[in-house]
C-alpha cells in the first residue's frame, strides 16, 4: 500500500514519477489569476497564526466547515483563530476525498515540513510548530511567494482601482505583481450600484458614462491606466445571458432605459454584454492583452449570508446555462469587429468543457499556437477529477500541449502548492497514456511538453 502523500503522490507509475520530478518539480511559477491583495505584498505582512493564514479569506474552507456542521462564529464570526483552527482540524478528518484534505496537508508539507496528519489530535502540534514559524520574517508574505518560486502573479482589480500598490510594488519586489482588468460592474447593468458605478467612473475620467461614447472612451482611458502598471490580461465572469446582436444605437437607448429606472429584459441584457464584450475585445486586441471569461457561477445563492457577509463567502453554484449558440456568435462578432482577443474560456459547469474547446477551434487564426484556450478546471472543478476531464477533453478536442497552464485562482498566500498538484496530475496523465502505448516513450518532447504546460507556454502567451 502507497503511504500518503508521499514524493511520488499522485504519480502511479515510472514515467510519471521520471516526468513529474525531472520535468515539473522545479518549474518557478506564473500565476495569472488570483485575488491576493497587493498592499499585503508590499507591507510584507506577517500572518499572526495559522488560522488568519488559513482560514482568514479561503471561502472554500469556509463552505466546507459549513457542511461539517460548524457554525457560523467559528468560521467568520467571533471566535478566537484559536477555536476556528481547532474546528477546522476537527472537520478536516472528514474531508477524505475532497481538494481541500490533500491541498491542505500539502501546504502543511511544503511550507512548514510537516507530515502530521491534520486531525483534533495534533491541533496543538500544528498550531505550535506553524506559529512559530509564522512568526519570523522566514515567512513575510514575499518569502512565502519567493519559497514557491512565484516569478510572476496578477491580481484581479476593478477599473476604478488606483493601482497604488502594484506602482509601489514594481520598483520594490522582484516578484511581478500585476493587476489584471476585471470590468464586471460596467457589465452588470442589471444589478443595483450599476449607475452609481458609471458615476465613479464618470467622475474619475472625465467622461459622459451615460452615453455609449463616453462609457467607451473612460474604459479606454482605464485600460490605459492599467496598461502603464504592464496588465496585460483581463476577467470577465458571465452568467448564462452574455451575447446577443445589437447595433450601436440600440446600446445607447439601453443606456437611457436603464437611466429611467426600467428594467431590461434578457434579451436586451444579452444585447448590452454582448456590446461591452465585443467593444472590449476589440481594445484588448490593440493592446494584445488576453481576455478570460469565467462562464456560469450562480453567485450569491444564500440572500441572507449575502447580507451579513457580502460575496464570494461560499455560497456559490455552479449554474447550468445553455451558452454555445451565445459563445460562438459573440466570439463570431468579435472575430467580424477587430478579431478575437488572446482568450481562455472557462466554465463552471464542466459539462461543458466540450463547448468552449469546440468554440476555441472555431476561431484560432494561426497568429499564435494555442490562441484560444480551454482554461484551467476552475472552483468546483478545481478537484483531481476536474482537472482530468479538463486535461482530457483540450487534449482531445483541442491542444494540450499549447495549455497555458494552472492559476491558483485564491485568496490564501499558502495556495501555491495548486500547481504542483496539478502538475503531478498532468505527468500522470502523460505517464500513463506513454506506459499504455498511447504515447512514444520521447523524453525530451515529453519534457518539453510538461515544461511547456507548467510555465513556459504562459510566459511566451501572456508575453511577461
Ligand atoms: O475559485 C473561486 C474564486 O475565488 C471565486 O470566489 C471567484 O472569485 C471566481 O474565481 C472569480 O474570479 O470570480
Amino acid at each position: 500500500m502507497k503511504k500518503f502523500m508521499d514524493e511520488d503522490f499522485l504519480l502511479q507509475n515510472d514515467t510519471a514519477k521520471r516526468l513529474y520530478h525531472q520535468a515539473a518539480e522545479t518549474m518557478p511559477i506564473l500565476d495569472y489569476h488570483n485575488h491576493l491583495e497587493p498592499q499585503v505584498i508590499y507591507e510584507d505582512r506577517c500572518y499572526p497564526d495559522i488560522a488568519e493564514v488559513w482560514l482568514g479569506r479561503d471561502h472554500y474552507k469556509w463552505r466546507a466547515m459549513r457542511a461539517d456542521g460548524i457554525g457560523e462564529d467559528k468560521i467568520t464570526g467571533k471566535a478566537s483563530g484559536r477555536e476556528k483552527f481547532d474546528a477546522w482540524c476537527a472537520v478536516m478528518p472528514d474531508l477524505i476525498g475532497n481538494p481541500l484534505y490533500h491541498w491542505t496537508h500539502l501546504e502543511l508539507k511544503r511550507y512548514f515540513g510537516m507530515d502530521t496528519i491534520i486531525c483534533p489530535e495534533n491541533a496543538d502540534q500544528i498550531w505550535e510548530q506553524t506559529n512559530a514559524m509564522l512568526n519570523t520574517p522566514e515567512y513575510s508574505v514575499r518569502n512565502l511567494l519567493r519559497k514557491m518560486k512565484v516569478k510572476t502573479l496578477c491580481t484581479t482589480d476593478d477599473p476604478l482601482d488606483d493601482l497604488h500598490w502594484h506602482k509601489l510594488l514594481k520598483a520594490d519586489f522582484e516578484i511581478r505583481v500585476l493587476p489584471a482588468f476585471r470590468p464586471d460592474p460596467v457589465l452588470n447593468i442589471e444589478k443595483e450600484g450599476y449607475l452609481e458605478y458609471l458615476g465613479k467612473l464618470a467622475e474619475l475620467t472625465g467622461e459622459d458614462c451615460g452615453s455609449w461614447e463616453g462609457l467607451k472612451a473612460a474604459l479606454k482611458k482605464r485600460m490605459d491606466h492599467f496598461a502603464e502598471q504592464g496588465c496585460k490580461l483581463s476577467d470577465h465572469a458571465l452568467n448564462g445571458d452574455f451575447y446577443a446582436p445589437a447595433d450601436e444605437a440600440q446600446i445607447q437607448k439601453l443606456l437611457d432605459q436603464k437611466k429611467a429606472d426600467q428594467s431590461l429584459t434578457i434579451s436586451q441584457l444579452r444585447q448590452y454584454r454582448g456590446a461591452v464584450l465585443v467593444f472590449l475585445a476589440s481594445e484588448y486586441v490593440k493592446r494584445g492583452w488576453a481576455m478570460q471569461l469565467h462562464i456560469g457561477a450562480l453567485r450569491n445563492n444564500n440572500s441572507r449570508m449575502f447580507a451579513k457577509l457580502g460575496a464570494d463567502t461560499g455560497y456559490d453554484s455552479t449554474d447550468d446555462p445553455m451558452i454555445a449558440g451565445q459563445l460562438n456568435s459573440l466570439l463570431d462578432a468579435m472575430e467580424q469587429n477587430a478579431g478575437v482577443p488572446k482568450l481562455i474560456l472557462y466554465s463552471l459547469n464542466s459539462k461543458d468543457y466540450e463547448v468552449l474547446a469546440t468554440a476555441a477551434g472555431n476561431f484560432q487564426d494561426g497568429s499564435l499556437p494555442g490562441k484560444i484556450q480551454l482554461g484551467s478546471a476552475w472552483w468546483f472543478c478545481d478537484q483531481k477529477r476536474g482537472m482530468e476531464k479538463q486535461l482530457d477533453t483540450l487534449a482531445e478536442v483541442g491542444l494540450l500541449s499549447r495549455f497555458v497552464g494552472m492559476l491558483t485562482d485564491s485568496r490564501s498566500f499558502l495556495s501555491f502548492p495548486r500547481h504542483e498538484y496539478f502538475r503531478r496530475i498532468l505527468c500522470n496523465k502523460l505517464g500513463t497514456w506513454v506506459e499504455n502505448g498511447e504515447a512514444p516513450q520521447d523524453w525530451t518532447q515529453l519534457e518539453k511538453m510538461v515544461r511547456n504546460i507548467c510555465y513556459d507556454n504562459a510566459v511566451r502567451y501572456f508575453e511577461f
